[in-house]
């Protein structure tokens, strides 16, 4: 059996060698040629698989290691009997994390001692929406759900959800829906000039779901206004071709990072590794845990002198801290467009290892309960 792989798919020998031999190939320029022999095709997200990729080879299963399908023509797929899985919810948790590390910057920037008194309002309540609005809910946040695909499904069943507009109004607007051009409630484009205007020099926009959800020339118009809100970017339209400008425009820029924690990658291979064992009938018998390395940093001590806040704040960036991205990104922008799209391809192939704040154990001495359910909250293991 040919397996044909994105080369960028960490654990692929320890996952998949002993299923078949194993082609690794760039994700982003895979052509006809590289897949006309294979029997299964595993992708990230930068592989656009469809008829113009696939007509004529003999693949019978394709698996992303990723949460977004978007670039996966299903349709088609389904059409020709090829079986198909992506990797739900593998890196919600990192996408999560990088969201609770823009809001402690953003909490900091604006001399707020406790981030907490801000509204946030999260637009798709999925996976990473629905486990991210409930650690801020459990650190004191007021959190507003906007999913109108949910609210109809799930009627007086599900929690309370509110219209886009009224999300818009929240201190902090964070984006996760996936990106869709089709359907009663469409993504594409979500976030423009309209959506844009009311918008104030006191809110954040994050967006961590796909670049296209907001339009990226409203938005560089809007912030070039006196009166524009504050945005972090880490996804963009057209990547790797990134619009520089936006870039220069906008508060924290990363390069579609969010989820590439070791843990959210390595599930991501796990996920996939598990759809194709089923699809093949063969037995599951590996997992993600045992291919990860024990973290560099394992402990934290917090004395009883520590302030909850400031603790809460070193311990997630200690983790993860936003800034280091943005700054590589920025340099990246230097050189002409085909420069530019490599380096944004680069920083994303080329990522230091980033482990989540679960690999932590945080001791925290003389601390009160309320200290020790922020730091649970977020996802430290406490260490007694
Ligand atoms: N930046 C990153 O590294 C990164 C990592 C993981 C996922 N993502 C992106 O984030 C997206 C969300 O991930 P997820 O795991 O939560 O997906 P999910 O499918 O679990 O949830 C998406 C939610 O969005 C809702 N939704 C759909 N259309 C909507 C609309 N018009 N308005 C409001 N809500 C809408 C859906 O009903 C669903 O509840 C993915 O599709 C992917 O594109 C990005
Ligand atoms: O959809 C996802 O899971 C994420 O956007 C994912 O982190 C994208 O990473 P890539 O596949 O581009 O490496």
């Amino acid at each position: 059996m040919l397996i044909v792989a994105d080369e960028n798919i960490p654990l692929l020998d320890a996952f998949f060698a002993d299923m078949g031999d194993i082609r690794r190939v760039s994700g982003r320029h895979m052509s006809r040629k590289d897949v006309r022999d294979a029997d299964v095709l595993l992708v990230r997200s930068v592989t656009r698989v469809d008829r113009d990729l696939l007509a004529g080879s003999r693949v019978k299963f394709v698996g992303t290691a990723t949460i977004g399908t978007d670039h996966i023509d299903q349709q088609w797929l389904a059409d020709n009997g090829i079986g198909f899985s992506a990797a739900p919810g593998c890196n919600a948790n990192s996408v999560v994390e990088y969201v609770l590390a823009v809001l402690s910057l953003h909490a900091e920037r604006c001399g707020f001692a406790n981030g907490n008194e801000l509204s946030v309002g999260v637009v798709g309540a999925g996976n990473v929406g629905s486990r991210l609005a409930e650690k801020l809910q459990r650190l004191g946040f007021k959190v507003l759900l906007c999913d109108p695909p949910r609210a109809e499904a799930e009627g007086d069943q599900g929690p309370e959800f509110v219209s886009l507009e009224q999300a818009l109004q929240c201190d902090v607007v964070t984006l996760h829906t996936p990106l869709t051009d089709q359907g009663r409630h469409p993504t594409h484009h979500l976030i423009g000039e309209k959506q844009l205007a009311p918008l104030n020099a006191g809110q954040l926009l994050i967006n961590s779901g796909r670049g296209e959800v907001i339009d990226t020339e409203a938005l560089k118009a809007r912030l070039k206004q006196d009166d524009a809100p504050l945005v972090a970017l880490d996804v963009w339209e057209n990547e790797p071709a990134i619009d520089p400008e936006l870039v220069g425009l906008v508060w924290l820029a990363t390069p579609h990072i969010a989820g590439y924690s070791l843990e959210g990658k390595v599930r991501g291979t796990e996920m996939i590794y598990q759809a194709l064992s089923k699809h093949l009938g063969l037995p599951v018998r590996k997992k993600a845990g045992q291919f990860l390395p024990e973290p560099p940093l394992s402990k934290l001590t917090f004395t009883s002198t520590a302030d909850e806040q400031k603790a809460l704040r070193t311990a997630l960036r200690v983790c993860y801290d936003p800034r280091a991205d943005d700054v590589q990104l920025r340099l990246a922008m230097n050189g002409d467009a085909g420069e530019r799209a490599e380096a944004f391809d680069g920083l994303r192939k080329n990522y230091p290892v980033r482990r989540e704040c679960s690999s932590l154990k945080v001791q925290l001495k003389g601390a009160g309960r309320s200290m020790q359910e922020s730091f649970k909250a977020v996802g430290f293991k406490l260490k007694l």
